[in-house]
């Protein structure tokens, strides 16, 4: 069965700065790949790159077996891959509401909106409650949240988070993985990057680790000793970017 992304032999980087090189990940449908890697591994430009927001000047990456070589970002949306960034990227002067329905834009996203904005309060009830608040003011775990709500809201069969966990007190993070399994058992695929590598862990069916832009280990979950993966993380080696 041809795997639902397939990425080969990548390389990219902004400008003169190569960052990854020749990496390969595959994405099986309905599997939850998790990228683990210290900072700087190239992690979030591998995202980045899959969703056409950085250049990829050599290799492949495939969704559903079509390139996504030179899509534009809007299009591979409709195509049904959605990144949520680091950072919870919401937009702080509109309200809450109106930053999930920007989720709805996107054509893949305007059919049953309102049933899916339902299952996003269902979700996050939080959001529910807030939804006149302006996303500027909330805390960072519900910021975190409502980034995941306007990522949900466009209908995705791939989702790519980035860090979802970063800067969080514990039992945000708890909740948000809570979800994130949730997502899974409903047949979600999904790729996450995350540092919280045990965490990470218990939700993965693959596990890749990222180091100077190269992917140098590639396994099952189940499989993963993680006195070997740490090793392999924490490894000393040379600078993650060069000029190429
Ligand atoms: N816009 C940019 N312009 C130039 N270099 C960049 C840019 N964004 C990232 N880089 C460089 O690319 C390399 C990989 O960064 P990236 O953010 O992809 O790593 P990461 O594994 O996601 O790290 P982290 O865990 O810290 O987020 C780093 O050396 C970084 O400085």
């Amino acid at each position: 069965m041809t795997p639902l992304l397939e990425v080969s032999g990548l390389r990219a980087g902004y400008g003169q700065i190569n960052v990854l090189w020749d990496v390969d990940l595959t994405v099986e449908e309905g599997k939850t790949t998790v990228i683990v890697g210290p900072n700087g591994a190239g992690k979030t430009t591998l995202l980045r790159t899959l969703m056409g927001l950085v250049y990829a000047s050599a290799g492949s990456m495939t969704l559903h077996g079509q390139t996504l070589k030179g899509g534009k970002t809007w299009d591979i949306v409709e195509r049904g891959m959605v990144m949520i960034p680091e950072g919870r990227m919401v937009f702080p002067d509109m309200s809450v509401l109106d930053n999930l329905m920007m989720g709805a834009y996107p054509r893949a996203g305007r059919a049953d909106w309102e049933t899916r904005l339902e299952r996003v309060f269902a979700m996050f009830p939080r959001l529910k409650e807030r939804r006149g608040q302006m996303a500027g003011l909330m805390s960072g775990g519900e910021a975190q949240m409502l980034a995941m709500g306007r990522g949900l809201m466009e209908n995705p069969q791939v989702l790519l988070i980035d860090e979802p966990s970063l800067g969080l007190a514990p039992v945000i993070v708890d909740e948000i993985f809570t979800i994130l399994a949730d997502l899974k058992a409903q047949g979600l695929t999904i790729v996450l990057v995350e540092q919280n590598t045990s965490r990470a862990l218990h939700l993965a069916d693959h596990v890749y680790l990222m180091r100077s832009g190269k992917t140098i280990l590639s396994q099952p979950a189940a499989e993963v000793d993680l006195g070997h993966l740490h090793d392999l993380y924490f490894a000393r080696d040379g600078g993650s970017a060069a000029v190429g």
